[in-house]
């Protein structure tokens, strides 16, 4: 059977929500004083939209074959990352066979090793491998997990992420992860309001259901460890993303100092398995949390997977709609998935990236069925109403 060829790749950017899930309007939770890095600047506390939390907007990679499929993918990068594939990448898909990923992402790894390695260059690349897959999956006419070898369970668990894990209870989620809202610049106050918001979720969803931080990078070594021992009391069952992603030493002192049983994970904003060697061996934190649209891709992530089953840690992906849901289903060290609640007050179910993907499924009672994910590739369309602009061409 003659495998098709990569005829030609298109990038598009979008804005409003989808993969830049931070691009909201007015009132939504995701944005409202949730403490982070630039929470030192009064001016910048309120909203991360003051400080460009949503300043890139969603790359939309096309890749067309030979045989007439069309692979898409889409995540964080806009219009710097569209440039980065037309003028870059592109050279190293068209013309080559849909199966030849592994060489294509090292082609693109290596090519871009002077100006990329972490951030907005291994989103872009993380999207044009996404993309890969989907084209792969229509060709084989395969959802993705059954090319990643299959899945391990036939069911899908998640944890909801957002303002209200009291509600996220009532619709099934086996956890609630909430947005830190105060973070060292607002001093022992700020500590304190922590942890009432933290007690107060206790109080509402009772002894069991999990309670999470999420704390975007915001904290320090000593606030960290202040916060994680004041929330013991409250079951907190892991204090997510502490510290910035550089600072290796600080989550290994902050996994020592944490209070018995619970733990420390981080990862979102970690990139490629050279990152993540450094947080497994210098025993940063008890799961990984990649983003499979921002650590370099499916092809990367399977790497970054493999490293940390021999380290006994977990793989919690970060909230990526679709494109984590088919890799979670087929690694036996992912048990749970996350699922972001979109819905500006957090208090119903909706897609992740929409509006972006058709078709795109979501949890039911906190659980999804594999048979959700049965289409090819990865099982969803781009949304025709989405005005798609391409900045550049090659
Ligand atoms: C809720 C957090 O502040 C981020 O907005 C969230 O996207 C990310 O950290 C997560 O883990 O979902
Ligand atoms: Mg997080």
């Amino acid at each position: 059977m003659s495998i098709p060829t990569i005829k030609q790749v298109r990038a598009f950017v979008l804005r409003g929500g989808g993969a830049d899930y931070h691009d909201q309007g007015d009132g939504h939770w995701i944005d409202d004083h949730i403490s982070t890095p630039m929470g030192k600047y009064p001016e910048y506390r309120q909203s991360r939209r003051s400080f460009g939390i949503n300043v890139l907007g969603t790359l939309v990679v096309e890749i067309e074959a030979s045989d007439g499929n069309v692979g898409f993918a889409v995540t964080t990068g806009g219009e710097p990352a569209a440039y980065i594939v037309e003028k870059h990448l592109a050279r190293f898909l068209e013309g080559a066979r849909v199966t030849d990923i592994e060489r294509i992402w090292d082609q693109m790894y290596n090519s871009t090793l002077y100006y990329g390695r972490k951030g907005l260059v291994i989103n872009t690349i993380s999207g044009v491998d996404l993309a890969l897959w989907d084209l792969l999956g229509k060709v084989r006419r395969e959802p993705v997990h059954q090319l990643l070898g299959g899945a391990v369970r036939d069911e899908l668990q998640f944890y909801a992420t957002g303002a209200r894990p009291d509600l996220a209870q009532k619709m099934g989620f086996i956890g609630g992860k909430m947005p830190l809202h105060h973070g060292p610049s607002e001093g022992e106050e700020g500590l304190k309001k922590n942890l009432e918001e933290l007690a107060t979720m206790r109080e509402r969803v009772g002894p069991d259901f999990w309670l999470m931080f999420d704390c975007w990078m915001s904290l320090d070594l000593n606030y960290a460890t202040r916060l994680a021992r004041g929330a013991r009391e409250y079951g907190l069952k892991w204090i997510e993303e502490a510290l910035p992603p550089d600072d290796y030493w600080g989550y290994a002192e902050l996994r020592r100092n944490a209070p018995t049983g619970m733990m420390v994970t981080t990862g979102e904003h970690e990139a490629t398995r050279w990152g993540f060697r450094m947080l497994l061996e210098m025993g940063c934190c008890d799961i990984i949390q990649p983003d499979v649209g921002w650590c370099g891709g499916v092809t990367e992530l399977l790497k970054i997977s493999a490293l940390a089953d021999a380290h006994n840690a977990l793989v919690v992906p970060h909230g990526s709609s679709v494109y984590s849901y088919h890799f979670v289903a087929t690694r036996q060290n992912s048990p749970f998935a996350e699922f972001l609640m979109m819905a500006p007050k957090a208090d119903q179910v909706v897609p992740m990236f929409h509006p972006q993907l058709l078709g795109e499924p979501v949890p039911e009672n906190g659980r999804m069925r594999l048979s959700r994910l049965d289409q090819p590739g990865f099982g969803v369309t781009l949304n025709p109403e989405c005005q798609l602009h391409r900045p550049y061409t090659h």
